[in-house]
């Protein structure tokens, strides 16, 4: 029995306390995941970021049933991954970070067979329409060995699909994926967010990740550090930077009790790092005329995720 229907629809996800130890040689084990705890809400673009090595591709492959954990409990749509594992991964679609193919199939048969292996029966299946969704339909019957890189990452994504699910899992997808096809990967992502798919991705781009992701949290040694909506997680940024040309040429950077840190990057130019509750752009440029320098241009730079992500990663190490 549910009371579900009464109420709000849960999380598309809902991870607690998910824990792995991969067995090693030497018997110590490797805490990859540490009890990590978050909810990925409905329909939204939900962005999983980190290091290398930090356990996101563990945290996916517990999803998608390729990684058994070593504790805790992770919910897909509703459906726990133990108690009902058939369930929970019809639930989702998974674009794994390695390309993976029978180079002797074509699109359209990989796509096929995808969709008999979920037992999408043929009147519902669409490998035509996902095929025209990622530019892949003048290549319907190449084999997928003559695909590009991009060509292959993007069939991913279309097989991922084949069943329909409410969540679609992006594990590090534009790797290796040059500028325009990135591009035309967001642009059908958005377009399957649009009509309420749930995303989840792992990027290394954290400008992407800016742009695109409603929600992101960080994982860094296998602890979970931040799950915060982007827009409130960039405002974490305590520290600017102000970017000054003096007017002759400096050997060294000099510091001023006003600066959190200091770098000379050109001849003239000084790369000034302040604290934001402790003093203001103002506050800078009197210091560097304090000190005898007249200030020929000025460059501010909002802080980012990148800041953000630096920062606490290096809090946390
Ligand atoms: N099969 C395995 N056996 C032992 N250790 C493993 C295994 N797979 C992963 N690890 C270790 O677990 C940690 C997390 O790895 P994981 O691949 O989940 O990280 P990641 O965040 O996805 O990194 P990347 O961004 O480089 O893909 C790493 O230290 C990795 O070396």
């Amino acid at each position: 029995m549910s009371t579900a229907s009464h109420s709000a629809p849960e999380p598309a996800i809902v991870i607690d306390n998910l824990t792995k130890v991969y067995k090693t040689r030497d018997g110590a084990g490797k805490l990859a995941l540490d009890h990590v705890s978050f909810d990925v809400p409905r329909g939204q673009i939900f962005g999983l970021l980190g290091p290398n090595g930090a356990g996101k591709s563990t945290l996916i492959n517990i999803l998608s049933g390729m990684v058994k954990k070593t504790g805790g409990t992770a919910r897909i749509w509703g459906f726990d991954i133990d108690a009902n594992p058939r369930n929970a991964k019809n639930s989702i679609g998974i674009v794994p970070q390695e390309i993976v193919f029978d180079p002797f199939f074509t699109p359209f048969e990989t796509l096929e067979n995808q969709a008999g292996f979920y037992g999408v029966p043929k009147a519902r299946r669409n490998s035509a329409a996902l095929l025209r969704a990622v530019h892949l339909e003048d290549k319907a019957n190449a084999y997928a060995r003559t695909l590009s890189g991009g060509m292959k990452r993007r069939l991913l994504v279309a097989k991922a699909m084949v069943h329909a699910p409410p969540i679609l899992v992006l594990d590090e997808p534009t790797a290796g994926v040059d500028i325009q096809l990135r591009q035309q990967l967001w642009a059908y992502v958005k377009q399957l967010n649009d009509q309420g798919v749930t995303i989840v991705l792992t990027t290394h781009y954290l400008e992407e990740a800016e742009q695109l992701c409603d929600r992101i949290a960080i994982i860094n040694h296998g602890r979970l550090i931040a799950d915060k909506p982007t827009r409130e997680l960039v405002g974490m940024a305590t520290e600017k930077v102000v970017q000054v040309t003096v007017d002759r040429d400096l050997v060294e950077a000099p510091m001023h009790p006003r600066f959190e840190k200091v770098e000379l990057t050109g001849g003239r130019v000084l790369s000034i790092t302040y604290a934001k509750d402790k003093a203001n752009a103002g506050d800078v440029l009197s210091a560097v005329q304090s000190m005898g320098l007249q200030i020929v241009d000025v460059v501010t730079r909002d802080p980012d995720l990148e800041d953000v992500f630096l920062n606490l990663t290096a809090a946390a190490a």
